[in-house]
């Protein structure tokens, strides 16, 4: 069984009506909604993967340092020096937005509502790859203004290429190629554990915002920087050195398009706070949980618009602690 919802893409939704703003159940309700600082422009820091080289080497050393700072301090940055051309980068967001300007019929060969096979009589279930809408659980929950393509791009073997749209003809090899060339890029500083996202922005049309220090702000239009996002699964890695930032997307009367690489840890490992960064000062902050119970919690989390570390409550609670604490007294 799927949701009602789940069959309504916003694109259909902005081309039907001269709309001056999406519909109610698109729209967050007040109080949730932190106030805005109008047009403040995030100064981001930008780290260059060029000089990213070899440890040990000086200039590879200062860009590490300023990438380690850049996670604490803002949870991003823009990354130069990834070795990808401008107009590499424009094909893949001119593909993307041609595979999304496709007539409704020919998208919906590639839709993340299947048959379900559980012999329930024909009915449908959601999955996420796909394309669609993300996924809908109940009637109260406020929606993504936005449709998506969602595609598992590695391993290779757990490609499923039924979901790979044959049309703009070339968005299969672009994609391929980009996932080739950011993997180069974005595998070489981190371990293999870690889980990051990488954004390649619509060079046209902001919208993406930042939370910080209670403030919302811009982030700037990149032209072939690409954006670097510290996903949760890091802050639970960092025991809390690195921030995942609170995010959001804000809508305009423009279309806009970005194409979002998320890097997830194999399933089968388990995420914990890293051993050198937990000690007498600084105990483990979060709980240690298996790579697949936290992806299968990120769904969840985005339905109900929580983090996935709220959710899943996986991070130590003080008044926890103090509990254990009390306990373990009792029993000396
Ligand atoms: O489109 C964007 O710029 C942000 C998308 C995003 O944050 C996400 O898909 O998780
Ligand atoms: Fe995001």
């Amino acid at each position: 069984m799927v949701h009602p919802a789940q069959g309504q893409m916003v694109q259909d939704i902005a081309a039907a009506g001269d709309l001056t703003a999406p519909p109610r159940r698109y729209v967050l309700r007040e109080e949730d909604r932190p106030a805005t600082t109008a047009g403040a422009v995030a100064a981001i820091p930008t780290v260059d993967m060029n000089r990213l080289g070899e440890p040990g080497d000086a200039d590879a050393d200062v860009e590490a340092t300023k990438l380690r700072a850049a996670l604490q301090s803002w949870g991003l940055f823009a990354v130069t020096g990834h070795g990808m051309p401008e107009p590499f980068l424009d094909e893949i967001l001119a593909a993307t937005r041609g595979f999304f300007h496709l007539p409704p019929e020919e998208k919906e060969r590639y839709s993340n509502v299947v048959v379900a096979n559980d012999g329930d009589g024909g009915g449908e279930r959601f999955q996420a790859e796909g394309y669609g809408v993300d996924r809908v659980d109940t009637d109260e929950q406020i929606l993504d203004w936005c449709d998506r393509l969602y595609l598992q791009v590695q391993p290779e073997e757990e490609r499923r290429l039924e979901f790979w749209p044959e049309h703009p003809a070339a968005l299969r090899g672009l994609l391929e190629e980009y996932t080739r060339r950011s993997e180069q890029v974005f595998r070489r500083p981190h371990t293999d554990n870690s889980v990051l996202t990488v954004l390649l922005l619509d060079k046209h049309v902001g919208g993406l915002q930042l939370l910080k220090d209670g403030r919302w702000l811009d982030i700037p239009a990149l032209t072939h920087e690409l954006l670097v996002v510290a996903g949760e699964e890091i802050e639970i890695m960092s025991n809390g050195v690195f921030m995942a930032p609170v995010h959001r997307v804000v809508t305009s009367e423009r279309e806009r398009v970005s194409v979002v690489m998320f890097y997830q840890p194999e399933p089968h490992k388990d995420l914990a706070p890293s051993e050198e960064l937990v000690g007498e000062e600084r105990p483990a902050l979060y709980k240690k949980i298996k790579a697949k119970d936290f992806g299968d919690g990120v769904w969840d989390a985005f339905a109900a618009g929580e983090r996935t570390i709220d959710m899943l409550k996986v991070k130590i609670e003080q008044e926890e602690e103090a509990e254990e604490a009390n306990v373990s007294n009792t029993y000396l």
